[in-house]
């Protein structure tokens, strides 16, 4: 990484040595689970520093940064970006003649060029959204390399719950349908997920949302975090298979935890090789070249073993 002209090379430095500035603007559950003690010390052992944006001041009056992180609920943050390069052009309209209306769209990453904005929000837009999202999977066409991608068959709900019923029947979804809310924006609802048993109570929930098929995986997940070249693969504990005779016997919409996240780690929990194998690599390496060419941002990937895929080697995302 080159920052102030000079070749960030990620090693420690001596105690004090500051190489990068990053700016974060962050909600408190984030900063509570991103920023611990621990990984700031490493931080600053190898001269990055993280220092808190106040959101109550002009950006350009604070820093300055090498990077931005931010991740925060809503719309006001992106309007902090581009209100501030507004800002920033008022003063240089002020003793310029240019008044062209194009100036006004342009945003703090333009009138600060030099700083990096980790996850520009033009880029990010479509993955507040569980349809838009897979969109930069479901078309990856893997199979002259090293096997396929898919996503479950899904549908999305806008309006009148009373019409899912008939809208799932129509999309030929079969049960037991998992219920996810359509909006991602970081708030603890857009994680409260249901599993779907019964075609009569589907009209108990809540749109807009996303039906997604249930897709038995034998309880095992693998995330992909993808920065760059950078592939980190983790093994996670995830929803147990349905069977038939469960799906007979369970009706109605029953509300599911977080069983995938952090603190589910199957790293080294002694699982079935057939599900608890990791990804083949090249198809790692094709996937993350494939999202690098689409995104403009480090990706997260689930991935499960299809069981329906003769050599393990469909990457089923959602
Ligand atoms: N189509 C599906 N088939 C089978 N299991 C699924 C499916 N979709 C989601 N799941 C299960 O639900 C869990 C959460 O799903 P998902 O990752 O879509 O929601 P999330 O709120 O983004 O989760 P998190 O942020 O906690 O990883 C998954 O880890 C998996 O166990
Ligand atoms: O398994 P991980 O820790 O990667 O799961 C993350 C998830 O990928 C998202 O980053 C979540 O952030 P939000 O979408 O903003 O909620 C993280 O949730 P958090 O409550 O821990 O911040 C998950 O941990």
């Amino acid at each position: 990484m080159r920052l102030n002209g000079e070749i960030y090379d990620g090693e420690d430095r001596e105690e004090g040595e500051q190489k990068l500035v990053v700016g974060y603007a962050l909600t408190l559950k984030k900063r509570k689970s991103f920023l611990q003690p621990n990984f700031e010390r490493l931080a600053r052992n190898k001269g990055i520093s993280f220092v808190a944006i106040d959101q109550n001041r002009p950006l350009s009056d604070q820093g300055p940064f090498d990077i931005i992180l931010h991740k925060l609920l809503g719309k006001e943050w992106c309007e902090i970006i581009e209100e501030m390069g507004k800002f920033d052009l008022e003063l240089k309209r002020s003793h310029s003649s240019s008044n062209s209306t194009n100036d006004c769209q342009m945003d703090y990453r333009q009138t600060q060029p030099q700083v990096i904005v980790l996850d520009p929000p033009d880029a990010i837009q479509h993955l507040y959204n569980r349809q838009s999202m897979l969109q930069n999977v479901v078309d990856l066409n893997l199979s002259d390399f090293h096997g396929k991608v898919g996503v479950p068959r899904q549908m999305v709900i806008t309006e009148d719950p009373l019409s899912i019923p008939d809208e799932v029947t129509k999309a030929g979804l079969k049960l037991p349908l998992v219920a996810k809310p359509l909006v991602v924006d970081g708030s603890t609802k857009s994680h409260e997920l249901f599993l779907v048993y019964d075609q009569f109570s589907l009209s108990e929930l809540e749109p807009p949302l996303v039906l997604q098929e249930f897709v038995n995986h034998g309880g095992v997940l693998f995330k992909i975090y993808i920065v760059g070249d950078a592939i980190k693969v983790v093994r996670r504990h995830s929803l147990p298979n349905v069977s038939k005779c469960e799906l007979a016997k369970v009706a109605g919409i029953i509300p599911f935890p977080r069983v995938s996240s952090a603190s589910a780690s199957a790293d080294d929990a002694d699982l079935d090789p057939g599900v608890a194998e990791l990804p083949p690599q090249p198809l790692l390496e094709r996937l993350a070249k494939e999202l690098r060419h689409r995104l403009a941002r480090p990706s997260v990937v689930q991935y499960r073993h299809d069981p329906r895929a003769w050599d393990k080697r469909c990457l089923l995302c959602y």
